[in-house]
């Protein structure tokens, strides 16, 4: 295995008195893909967080490209080279879609980003996803969800991460849609960047990625190559015991 460009050691986190971590050992490797699957409350939004800076960890917990930057400001960690796409998707409504594309450009800026070669542009992202190109002055709320998705995997790229961590891609999106953004996906890693991606359709967690984890209850219960693990380990893993069954 090429060395992790980003990678968690004993990552423990809590919400005040309430423990959602207990040691978390991840890693991600250039131009890998990994999914992280787990029940509802297993804790990947909790990792994800941890992960930007939106909760405090200790530093040498984190690492990216060999350096700590466990519990470091959010905008240090993304102009380090991680970006999100959020749950949810928090466009700029009233904003069109080439506005708020904008504003991850001129968020860029301010951070002093470097602009490499192979740097995510508008005309960049409009290859990978057409329909943004003719859609580039409609408001963003007069989106189809799938489009809206698009729009914010754009405003994560405009940020020229190293890691592009998803929250939920799928999440309310019709399956030709989803299917759509999933293949997209070997265009972004193509140059180097990964991805991690937190999904709850394990069928299309496993398709669509290299590596996974399953966490739950805060620990991580499997991991492994996604064409290798089989459905009853994954069940087992996702549930914890060994009686339950997939459906
Ligand atoms: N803001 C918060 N304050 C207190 N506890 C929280 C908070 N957010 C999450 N938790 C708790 O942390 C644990 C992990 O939650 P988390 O949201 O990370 O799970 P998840 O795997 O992302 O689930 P989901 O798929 O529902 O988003 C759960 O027990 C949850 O109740």
């Amino acid at each position: 295995m090429s060395a992790p460009l980003l990678s968690t050691h004993g990552l423990q986190a809590r919400y005040g008195d309430f423990q959602a971590l207990f040691g978390i050992d991840f890693h991600v490797a250039a131009g890998e893909v990994v999914a992280l699957i787990g029940a509802n409350g297993a804790g990947k939004s909790t990792l994800l967080r941890s992960l930007t800076g939106l909760l405090p960890v200790a530093r040498p917990m984190v690492q990216l490209g060999g350096e700590a930057i466990g519990g470091l400001p959010a905008h240090e960690i993304v102009r380090r080279g991680l970006a999100m796409v959020p749950e949810g998707r928090r466009l700029f409504t009233g904003m069109s879609v080439e506005d708020n594309l904008r504003v991850a450009i001129d968020q860029a800026k301010t951070l002093a980003l470097r602009a490499a070669a192979d740097a995510w542009t508008l005309e960049r992202l409009y290859a990978l996803f057409p329909i943004l190109r003719d859609k580039r002055r409609t408001p963003v709320e007069s989106l189809s969800g799938g489009q809206q998705q698009m729009v914010a995997i754009g405003r994560a790229l405009l940020l020229q991460p190293r890691v592009l961590l998803c929250d939920e891609l799928s999440l309310g999106l019709a399956p030709k849609v989803v299917r759509e953004i999933h293949a997209a996906l070997p265009q972004i890693t193509a140059a180097g960047t990964a991805i991690v991606l937190v999904e709850q359709d394990v069928g299309l967690a496993q398709h669509s990625s290299q590596r996974l984890y399953c966490m739950l209850e805060g620990r991580i219960t499997l991991q492994g190559a996604s064409a290798a693990v089989t459905r009853e380990a994954i069940a087992q893993a996702y549930f914890g015991g060994s009686h339950h069954a997939m459906a």
